[in-house]
């Protein structure tokens, strides 16, 4: 059955209209979410008045009157601003309201323990390729939330790219992969293009070739579904440049820097979770 919406699919209310709040927007809207169901909350207002004329969407000021009627409310704001949000909203979400978070590190436990006993809450790790359909998610289930709410996550999710269900203790490390992931990739074909300029390439013409060159890559290992060494040999001819170059990046250490980047990546996630646990008030 396909994911998208057939339905009514209810009112959805995002709370941030920044990145991560658009990528969603975008995508809901793309489900099939009729566009006067949807509505953002953004304290910029400049930032809303431009969503609300691209998505042709209700965007306002006020978080708990925006939630009152809503049957799923997404938080994507950042790690710090989610407790004192939830603590204006609480007191406002139907019981029967979903609670999707797309922020980063906070556990579904940090949102049971601040709204109303027995709110469903859905956990997400998106990243910023959703915005054009490219993008890799999880999504975990808290306490409460059952079959019907991944479901109805998954529908929110449809139009952004791959979602897959994980267990919430993998969400950190799911951050650090995917989530975080694209901008190492964009660091590797900066770093690309640099190269090409050491080399005499033009700036412009370097960058042209490394980014084809890791699009090229990403859709060759994507429709051929071969495993990336098999992929990495079949460029490596012996004695040839590639693996001349390969012994350079293993020299300096750049398999171990991912594998160090992406610990740090995991460590600050939960740094993240107990940075807003102890924000005072919340
Ligand atoms: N940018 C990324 O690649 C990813 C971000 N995330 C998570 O998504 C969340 C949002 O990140 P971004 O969209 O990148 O940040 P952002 O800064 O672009 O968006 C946050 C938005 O929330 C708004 N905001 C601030 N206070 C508010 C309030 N009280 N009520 C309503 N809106 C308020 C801000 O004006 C801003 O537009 C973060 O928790 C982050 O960890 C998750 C995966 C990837
Ligand atoms: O850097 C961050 O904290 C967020 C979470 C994953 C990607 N961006």
């Amino acid at each position: 059955m396909s994911p998208e919406v057939t339905g009514d699919a209810g009112r959805l209310v995002i709370l941030g209209g920044g990145v991560m709040g658009e990528a969603i927007l975008a995508g809901v809207l793309a489900s099939g979410w009729g566009a006067d169901d949807v509505v953002v909350t953004e304290p910029s207002t400049a930032r809303g008045a431009d969503l609300a004329a691209r998505y042709g969407i209700r965007c306002v000021v006020g978080n708990a009157a925006a939630v009152r009627d809503a049957d799923t409310v997404v938080v994507a704001l950042k790690p710090k601003d989610v407790g004192p949000v939830l603590a204006e909203i609480a007191g406002s979400l139907a019981p029967a309201a979903l609670l999707v978070s797309v922020a980063a590190g906070l556990p579904c436990s940090f949102y049971e323990r601040r709204v109303p006993a027995g709110t469903a809450v859905v956990r997400v790790m998106p990243n910023t390729p959703a915005v054009i359909g490219r993008g890799a998610s999880a999504i975990s289930a808290g306490a409460h939330a059952t079959e019907q709410h991944l479901a109805r996550t998954e529908r929110i999710l449809a139009r952004t790219g791959l979602v897959v269900r994980a267990a919430e203790k993998d969400l950190d490390a799911v951050t650090a992969i995917s989530g975080s992931g694209p901008a190492y990739v964009f660091y590797v074909v900066d770093a690309l293009a640099e190269a090409g300029v050491l080399l005499g390439l033009t700036r412009d013409r370097a960058r042209q070739l490394a980014v084809a060159t890791v699009a090229g890559a990403a859709a060759l290992l994507e429709e051929s579904g071969e495993h990336p060494v098999i992929l990495r040999e079949r460029v490596s001819s012996p004695g040839g440049t590639t693996v001349a170059a390969l012994r350079e990046l293993d020299a300096h250490g750049v398999r171990a820097g991912f594998l160090a980047a992406a610990e740090a990546a995991r460590d600050r996630s939960r740094e993240l979770a107990a940075e807003a646990d102890a924000a005072p008030g919340v």
